[in-house]
């Protein structure tokens, strides 16, 4: 980590007073909740300045180009010797008077030696010095000046290398967030109706709000995932209310014709703050607290346009919702709702892969616990549909759907915690793999921490959902040793959310930028997270980790502020180099004003490729998706902490900002779909940054529609489920010594208690089975009967072991089929 990060880190550190999640809440207890006046404070103290100054880096200057060679000063004063220059500004350095002084100008022993260094060189180097510098140094060099009288020069170089001094009180203006709901007047201009679905998961929060949203006039849903955005679409369209779709990398019109919809359904990052609607659903709005999403939820319930507000989420924030909304005059009414079905946590652990049955959810945290886990299960004769947050959207929803289709016998699913909001699946039993879950720590390191309670609970909250085939939920662990803290969990009571997020928004980073134009924007934000003020009692600055981060690898690409921003907030995962590199060159490309093809991007993917055989193709095959979706991110434009409040679209002067097409050209007008002048769709513009593949006739959203769905289709054929099937022992050998996830799950494999062997065989008829049922060459029926046929041609019986194992009783035929197979290749 950079000591700008680390320097950064010490400042949120400081900045984030009372995360609820954090360390600083306990070092930092919490204050009473007092009026908001009296509870405002600065993130910081005085005595932190110095702590502040160190992010301030030194401008350098470049001495001024002296033409017609006339050094007035020396002409009028004689040249300066060097040794005694030298010596009268070494002497102005250890007065402490001068300090002093200093001190009193903002300066303080960092600045101050860095300004004297910065000082003494441009003294010591230029060619020739201003003729009234000249003169008082020779003068305090000939002992007649005093050597205080240089410090108006060393000021005004000072405040030249570090632009801020001048500017201190304006910069700390910009980044007074105090009063976030300022932020949107049109909020403000409305009396909302703010009503709060407070309850257990599975007691109809979300349904509720949703019957109030289909049947209103106009609505907005925002959702925690895009799964969930998708569910709402497409409930809202299946019960005949046209409903839009709105993701950062995706949108889908009700209308053919690309008319948008009285109704739209996105993710919480995607609300207008514009659009005026009647009814506005906030879903699982416990999330205010998320370390790096919360602003968007903060974002949301200050901001929507809607006359009447549904929040859905746990109970734990009811308080917080109701200081937010009293500081802007608005009343909450709460509505508490019961659980639905039972949810029963069981005295027994599973303990073995025999016994897991037809409506079970395996969930872990590691993507290498899933490929081991989801290996165990198929290896026993279930399919398994797998959900995990490196899954694209297309992939994650298909498995939901496999898994919740009666009539598909894939009835088991392994999952991370990606399944942990909101989500209707249909599961009897959750069974925790590991209770355990790596985070990364403030200083970038992996930490292994066991699950939060409302994680626990949120994850455990799948079990049983009403209106699923399981009326009665449960929940246990694989291990028995982990069955007492699932207990201890599952009896806690979730901690009350104390905090909001917030983010800086283009708008101050901007601003920033202008006071100082030398700062990376890295920079930038630092400073701005070190001198903001927040209301402390009520809200937090969100993490900006991931923003700096890719702020940092694009900062010798030249672009404008905006666009860089945009660029920024992308939601990548820097953990994967392919993804980072291709980041970089989609700034690149952008930055040349060269055109990012769906050609072009092809050709840097290395499309078209062959499905992936070992589980580092497959990896790769992840980061390419998420490289698509970047793609489809960027042509958006949309997503950042406040894109969608900009009042009109910087290019057509659209006023609904939120639902311009082409989001980006909100912010950067570059791309812009609409001609300025004629506020006519510009396609050529458009089309210029992000163009389809040849055909410009189509509209921006038509040709984006195009790429999604090639996106989605090479997603959905090379998902890890079929790869995972595809790959045999031999093909996994392959992946000793390659990388150490490599060399992880090799080491993983090695200790997997079956023979390899065994499962190459099972692994590759299971995927040829697939294919001919995909292919309706093959239909269930047909393939117990042959397997039936084939069980008899090889002596027809199973054996003892096989026959009373739990797994075929659940399964059905197809396990007999592959223990079957099995015993001639012994
Ligand atoms: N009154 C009802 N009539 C019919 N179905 C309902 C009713 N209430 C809830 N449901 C259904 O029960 C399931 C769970 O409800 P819902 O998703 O609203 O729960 P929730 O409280 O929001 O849970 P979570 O906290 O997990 O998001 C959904 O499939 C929903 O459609
Ligand atoms: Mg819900």
């Amino acid at each position: 980590m950079s000591s700008v990060s680390r320097a950064w880190l010490r400042s949120i550190r400081l900045a984030m007073p009372l995360n609820s999640y954090g360390c600083c809440s306990a070092m930092n207890p919490r204050p009473l909740r007092l009026p908001h006046v009296l509870c405002i404070q600065q993130q910081r103290s005085k005595t932190d300045n110095s702590e502040q100054n160190e992010l301030f880096v030194p401008v350098s200057i470049k001495p001024s180009v002296n033409d017609d060679n006339i050094n007035v000063g020396e002409e009028l004063g004689g040249q300066l010797n060097k040794a005694d220059l030298l010596r009268v500004l070494n002497m102005f350095y250890k007065r402490p008077e001068i300090k002093r002084l200093c001190q009193d100008s903002g300066l303080d022993t960092r600045l101050f030696h860095q300004s004297y260094i910065s000082f003494r060189r441009y003294c010591m180097e230029v060619e020739s010095l201003s003729a009234e510098l000249h003169i008082l140094l020779t003068d305090i060099i000939n002992n007649s000046g005093h050597v205080d009288d240089i410090f108006p020069y060393f000021l005004k170089h000072a405040k030249q290398i570090f632009p801020h001094l001048e500017c201190m009180d304006d910069l700390k203006k910009i980044s007074d967030l105090r009063l976030p709901a300022n932020w949107y007047p049109e909020a403000r201009a409305l009396q909302r109706r703010i009503i709060f679905h407070a309850g257990p998961t599975n007691s109809g929060k979300t349904y509720h709000a949703l019957e109030r949203y289909v049947n209103a006039k106009s609505g907005v849903y925002c959702g925690p995932l895009k799964m969930l955005a998708v569910e709402v679409y497409q409930k809202t369209n299946d019960r005949g209310t046209p409903c839009d779709l709105v993701t950062g990398e995706e949108r889908r019109c009700a209308d053919p014709e690309g008319q948008p919809a009285n109704h739209v359904a996105c993710t919480v990052e995607m609300t207008s703050t514009t659009t005026p609607y009647e009814v506005a659903v906030i879903d699982e709005v416990q999330m205010f607290r998320d370390n790096s999403r919360g602003w968007a939820w903060t974002r949301a319930l200050l901001g929507v346009c809607a006359e009447e507000i549904h929040l859905c989420g746990e109970q734990a924030a009811i308080d917080l919702v109701r200081d937010m909304c009293m500081a802007v005059g608005e009343e909450v009414e709460v509505r508490n709702y019961k659980r639905l079905t039972s949810l029963t946590t069981l005295d027994h652990a599973v303990e073995s892969y025999n016994n897991i049955r037809a409506g079970d959810c395996v969930v872990c945290f590691s993507k290498n616990d899933i490929y081991a886990i989801s290996r165990q299960i198929e290896r026993r004769g279930h399919e398994c549909a797998i959900i995990y947050g490196g899954l694209p959207p297309g992939t994650k929803l298909a498995q939901a759907n496999k898994f919740n289709d009666p009539d598909n016998p894939c009835k088991i699913m392994v999952a991370t915690d990606a399944i942990g909001m909101g989500l209707n699946l249909s599961i009897k039993r959750i069974i925790f793999y590991s209770l355990i879950k790596p985070t990364i720590n403030e200083k970038g390191e992996k930490e292994m921490d066991t699950i939060t309670t409302s994680q626990a609970l949120q994850i455990a909250g799948r079990a049983g959902r009403y209106g699923t085939p399981y009326s009665e939920g449960e929940v246990t662990t694989f291990k028995s040793a982990d069955l007492p803290t699932l207990r201890e969990l599952m009896g806690s009571t979730v901690e009350k959310i104390e905090v909001a997020g917030l983010h800086p928004t283009a708008e101050q980073i901007e601003l920033f930028a202008y006071h100082l134009p030398n700062a990376t924007l890295s920079n930038l934000i630092d400073i701005f997270v070190s001198l903001s003020q927040v209301d402390s009692a009520i809200y937090f600055m969100c993490n900006v980790d991931d923003f700096k981060f890719l702020a940092d690898m694009i900062q010798h690409v030249p672009l404008e502020l905006r666009a860089r921003y945009v660029f920024c907030c992308a939601p990548i995962n820097r953990k994967m180099p392919f993804i980072c590199t291709m980041f970089l060159k989609f700034a690149r490309q952008y930055s040349h004003g060269e055109a990012i093809t769906f050609d072009w991007l092809c050709r840097q993917i290395g499309w078209p490729f062959q499905a992936p055989e070992t589980i580092l193709d497959l990896v790769h095959l992840e980061g390419v998706f998420d490289v698509l979706d970047l793609y489809l991110w960027l042509s958006y434009g949309s997503g950042g902490p406040c894109f969608q409040d900009t009042r009109s679209c910087g290019q057509c002067g659209r006023q609904d900002a939120g639902r311009c097409p082409s989001q980006l050209g909100v912010i950067t007008s570059p791309v812009c779909w609409r001609n300025t002048e004629t506020k006519a769709p510009n396609f050529m513009y458009a089309d210029q940054l992000f163009p389809g593949d040849t055909d410009y006739e189509l509209s921006p959203q038509k040709l984006k529609g195009q790429r999604q769905t090639k996106a989605s289709e090479l997603l959905e054929e090379n998902s890890i489920t079929n790869t995972g099937r595809r790959m045999s022992a031999s093909e996994s050998t392959r992946l000793q010594g390659s990388s150490v996830l490599g060399r992880r799950i090799k080491l993983k494999e090695s200790h997997e208690s079956e023979n390899l062997d065994n499962m190459s065989v099972s692994v590759g008829r299971g995927s040829l089975t697939q294919q001919l049922l995909k292919q309706g060459l093959l239909t269930p029926r047909m393939l117990s009967d042959l397997q039936r046929e084939w069980a008899s041609q090889q002596g027809g019986r199973l054996d003892d072991d096989q026959s009373t194992d739990n797994d075929h009783k659940n399964s059905g035929s197809k396990s007999k089929y592959k223990r079957t197979i099995r015993k001639p290749r012994k």
